[in-house]
């Protein structure tokens, strides 16, 4: 997973906005700095699932991020259901009977499910708050072992734990890290973050990048800056 053809295949941007119609026009002013797009809860409830085929359909690639976690039947059965949208990732928490359901339901031709290990807002005070007694770093190697177990097909965790991770699941499994802020950027309510260029001095795969693309005044610069970071 770590020789990607194009390097701006590192760099997923979060379309975190509130009308499909704000996620296309960014997308066209981002243009070809980049080529991989999230879509996730906000976009997806107004509307969003109907632009995976479309962005599909002119070449980019979508991770559609619906971190799905229920029963077994439910999960297997909500995956197999969006088999066909033509998503690249779609992701479910890291709980084992979710993940083995997840990939019962992609079968051989679904998207690639992402197993979402602890949280990147997530501290050890905020796990102990959750009820966990393990500190963040060791619940997402635990995580992640478990995920490999399952056959994921890749690990969201923050960048602090991706090598401890990369150790855990070997190099056929993709590593997705949010939580990444070029220098200067304000982290908001993200608590383990890193810049683009560490991130990639560290062998992750993908970045996710949204507020600090979708946010500024020219998405399009910061995008290629971020790229131009991890080459
Ligand atoms: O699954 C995710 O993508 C995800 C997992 C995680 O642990 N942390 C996390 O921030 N995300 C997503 O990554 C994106 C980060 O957005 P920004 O903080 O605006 O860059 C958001 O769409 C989050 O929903």
């Amino acid at each position: 997973m770590t020789a990607l053809q194009d390097p701006r295949d590192r760099l997923i941007v979060a379309l975190d906005v509130g009308t499909v119609a704000e996620a296309e026009g960014l997308v066209d002013r981002i243009g070809d700095a980049a080529t991989f797009y999230k879509i996730g809860y906000r976009l997806a409830y107004a509307g969003g699932l109907a632009l995976v085929p479309r962005l599909a359909a002119s070449g980019r690639k979508v991770f559609l991020d619906l971190k799905l976690h229920d029963i077994g039947n439910t999960v297997e059965e909500g995956v197999r259901a969006l088999t066909d949208l033509g998503a690249t990732f779609l992701t479910v928490h890291a709980y084992p009977q979710t993940m083995r359901a997840a990939i019962r339901g992609r079968g051989a031709n679904g998207p690639k499910i992402l197993a979402v290990t602890v949280l990147t807002s997530y501290d050890d005070a905020d796990a102990a708050e959750a009820g966990y007694a393990l500190p963040v770093a060791e619940l997402v190697a635990r995580r992640a072992g478990q995920a490999a177990e399952a056959g994921i097909d890749g690990i969201v965790c923050s960048a602090a734990e991706a090598e401890a991770v990369r150790a855990r699941i070997g190099t056929d499994r993709a590593i997705v890290t949010p939580g990444i802020r070029p220098a200067g950027a304000e982290a908001g309510d993200q608590k383990r973050v890193m810049t683009p260029g560490a991130a990639r001095r560290i062998g992750i795969d993908y970045v996710v990048v949204g507020r600090p693309i979708t946010q500024a005044a020219d998405p399009r610069a910061v995008a290629q800056g971020i790229v131009a970071e991890m080459l």
